[in-house]
């Protein structure tokens, strides 16, 4: 019997722009299929001055954004080795590292993550996969999103899975395939809305739970295109300064008013991207905790059984499944899949940075 294991890292950086989260994970093959164990985590909040440079971002020109990802890049190389230190890691095949998504606009033939300049390799002493999403978009897919492969090996026991982030995406079995494809914006919205009201999020929903919801700025945001279309299809922060905040905008209800809406708006559309309203939905990242959003889902979905787990799961899935995407990479085995993206075929994407 071939057990074969790997000690990786996965760090990602969602688009919620909560900070970095590290996970050091153990995975064993076995005859097809994969084992994990999730053995040390690390969320590492952005600075104040990290949120609003990485927010400000979107509008830089080409000289600011290479000084960005030099700088990033850094800033991805420190965390990484104090994590490595702390937990005195030895013996690690590779750090599998997303970056951090400043520009996403598959439709024009790119996609930026920056952090993934190879200077990383020598930052951490370490071989480092990253640069996942580029390759894709190259191929004519979308480069996002990229979990589900990870959905497929590691949570085939649920229907469904759905990422609660900065962005909200689903993913499931259809005939032998695995569909997925970017919902709506969740938490890009939420805590925009939060931070007018001096808070990093809207904790449990409570703020939301105490508004009223708009009917008129729930249809606009019902009828916005995107969701009209079929996947492939995903969605970048462009999206959200574009469309959805200057339609929220437009609105003069109060803020606790929007986030309400906005809470009803993520629970339709959810209720909308699954293709039977019955099953078992793992629900990840930190829209989990939002209580008041998954009532509402559960109210436009009664008979599907919501599941949050109750360990590290709920905040580190995306880690350990960019984890097992650097792992497949070093493998020379496919991790992007093309019923998901949309890309010419399925590929092996990212790159390798050797020390
Ligand atoms: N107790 C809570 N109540 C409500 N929202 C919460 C709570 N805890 C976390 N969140 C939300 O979750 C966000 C972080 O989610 P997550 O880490 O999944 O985002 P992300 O990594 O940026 O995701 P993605 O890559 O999918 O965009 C926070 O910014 C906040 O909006
Ligand atoms: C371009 C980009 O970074 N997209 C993110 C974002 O955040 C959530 C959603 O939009 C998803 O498409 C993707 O991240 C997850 C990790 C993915 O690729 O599966």
């Amino acid at each position: 019997m071939a057990i074969e294991n790997y000690n990786v890292i996965g760090v990602m950086s969602g688009t919620s722009l909560d900070g970095i989260d590290l996970a050091l994970i153990i995975f064993h093959r076995l005859e097809n299929h994969w084992q994990y164990q999730i053995k040390e985590t690390k969320a590492v909040p952005y600075t104040e001055d990290w949120i609003s440079r990485l927010k400000k971002a979107v509008d830089f020109s080409q000289e600011e954004l290479e000084k960005l990802n030099k700088e990033y890049t850094l800033l991805l190389g420190n965390v990484i080795s104090d994590f490595i230190a702390v937990n005195q890691l030895e013996n690690l095949d590779g750090i599998c590292s997303h970056g951090h998504t400043i520009l996403h606009q598959p439709q024009n033939g790119f996609t930026l993550q920056i952090g993934n300049l190879p200077e990383i390799a020598k930052l951490t002493n370490q071989k480092v996969i990253c640069d996942f999403r580029v390759q894709d978009v190259e191929y004519g897919g979308q480069g996002a999103p990229l979990v589900p492969i990870g959905d497929r090996f590691l949570f085939p026991e649920y229907d469904f899975c759905l990422n609660l982030g900065g962005f909200s995406n689903i993913s499931f079995e259809q005939d032998g395939n695995r569909i997925a494809f970017d919902i709506s914006p969740v938490n890009t919205v939420l805590n925009f809305y939060a931070s007018l009201l001096g808070l990093e999020y809207d904790d449990k929903g409570t703020i939301a739970r105490s508004g009223t919801v708009s009917e008129s700025l729930l249809q606009e945001l019902n009828t916005i295109d995107f969701y009209a279309q079929t996947y492939p299809k995903s969605l970048g922060y462009e999206f959200v300064k574009t469309i959805v905040l200057p339609m929220m905008e437009k609105h003069t209800i109060s803020t606790a008013d929007k986030l309400r809406t906005f809470v009803e708006h993520i629970a339709i559309q959810t209720s909308l991207a699954v293709p039977k309203k019955t099953g078992t939905i793992l629900a990840t990242g930190g829209g989990a905790y939002n209580v008041f959003l998954l009532e509402r889902m559960a109210f436009h979905l009664p008979e599907m059984t919501f599941k949050v787990p109750d360990d590290k799961t709920v905040e580190y899935k995306e880690a350990l499944i960019f984890a097992l995407l650097g792992v497949l990479k070093l493998r020379n085995e496919v991790n992007v899949l093309a019923s998901v993206t949309g890309a010419k075929h399925d590929h092996s994407s990212g790159k390798i940075f050797l020390p």
